[in-house]
């Protein structure tokens, strides 16, 4: 009889905030051929030889600014989210980051060691990106096939258009919006342009209005996409007018262009279009992280106050609200189900 397990995956951090495990860490991040899809050696050129240099020691700052007595916040809270699944079903539940420790290998490992041979694995990214859940399921595949290969993998599919999903997020944000806002900005993580043409199987998506529209074939793999529909689905539940709501993309890296608008920008010049008070939420990440708390709730802060802006209101993410575990449990179990039927 077969054993069934879940493991959730989300990106992971560097161990310490000291420049040598940052520099590790974005070392295995950044050459990732998913992250940065140049050829290894102009990869290797570009990450070992110029942002390895700077970088680790300007993010370790960064890290210092968030990081708490139990460590990364994003790993922190994906091990709450983990021990509050595991109080709510009747399998084996574990964690793996896609880049340092806990791994997925560590993760995997650890529910063959309890017996598992069917594992239900949810990337924590509601939306589709190469750099995110396609990453996941390939270096999943790579270590199963390589050292776990009598287990079988369900993977779970981007959430993003799931109604379970929107609803929680909606509800999650209205109890979290200040009274009084002149517009709430949906900040995304963004990716470059170059990954969404590449992983357009039908090579239609032009980046312009294809991507607002409802139903399209490129839409299954189109990140910006995603993102709208996201937006679009949440403040219809919300009742909000779309002239109160921005969507931005964060986060950039290197010369390349990535999809805009670009979150700094718009933090820089909202003020003077006459939006003072901003409520801001990013809903590509589940858990907040570096990204949400030093970047948006500091850095994006700064931009906006020294622009003009008077009240910026930073709406956290769904974290371990127990709504959301609850929608975690409902997707997992979908697909936990699904072993019976192949
Ligand atoms: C939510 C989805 C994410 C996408 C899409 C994504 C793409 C992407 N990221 C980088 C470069 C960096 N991202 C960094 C941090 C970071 N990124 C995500 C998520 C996505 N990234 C998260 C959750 C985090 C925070 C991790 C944490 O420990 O809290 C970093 C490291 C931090 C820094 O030095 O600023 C880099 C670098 C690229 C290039 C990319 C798409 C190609
Ligand atoms: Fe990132
Ligand atoms: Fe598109």
């Amino acid at each position: 009889m077969a054993k069934k397990g879940i493991l959730l995956i989300n990106l992971g951090s560097p161990r310490s905030t000291a420049v040598e495990d940052v520099k590790e860490y974005l070392d295995e991040f950044l050459m990732d051929e998913k992250v940065i899809d140049y050829r290894w050696i102009f990869r290797a050129l570009l990450v070992r030889g110029i942002i390895l240099n700077t970088r680790p020691a300007k993010s370790a700052e960064a890290y210092k600014t968030v990081w708490t007595d139990e460590g990364s916040p994003l790993i922190v809270i994906t091990k709450k989210i983990r021990q509050k699944l595991q109080k709510l079903v009747d399998v084996p539940v574990e964690i793996g980051m896609r880049y340092a420790e806990p791994s997925i290998e560590t993760g995997i490992r650890n529910l063959a060691e309890k017996g598992v041979t069917e594992i239900v694995l949810l990337p924590l990214y509601p939306q589709y990106a190469m750099s995110t859940t396609e990453t996941v399921i390939e270096k999943a595949e790579e270590i199963r096939k390589k050292k776990f290969p009598h287990i079988k993998i369900n993977y779970i599919q981007p959430f993003y258009h799931r109604d379970l999903y929107i609803n929680c997020l909606a509800e999650s944000i209205r109890e979290k919006l200040p009274e009084n806002f002149d517009a709430l900005l949906f900040s995304y993580h963004g990716v470059p342009e170059r990954h969404i043409y590449k992983t357009d199987p039908t090579k239609t998506c032009n980046m312009n209005d294809c991507c607002y529209k409802d139903t399209l074939p490129s839409h299954s793999f189109c990140y910006r996409h995603q993102c709208f529909n996201t937006t679009e689905q949440v403040i219809k539940k919300l009742g909000l007018p779309k002239d109160k709501v921005i969507v931005s993309f964060q986060s950039r890296l290197g010369k390349d262009k990535w999809i805009e608008p670009y979150t700094d920008y718009t933090l820089k010049t909202i003020p003077g279009k006459g939006i003072k008070n901003l409520a801001i939420v990013c809903p590509a990440f589940v858990s907040d992280c570096l990204e949400t708390l030093e970047e948006i709730s500091v850095e994006g802060k700064e931009l906006f106050l020294e622009a003009g802006g008077e009240n910026f209101n930073y709406i956290p993410c769904l974290n371990d609200e127990d709504r959301w575990i609850e929608v975690i449990r409902t997707l997992c179990e979908e697909q936990l189900n699904q072993f019976y039927l192949v």
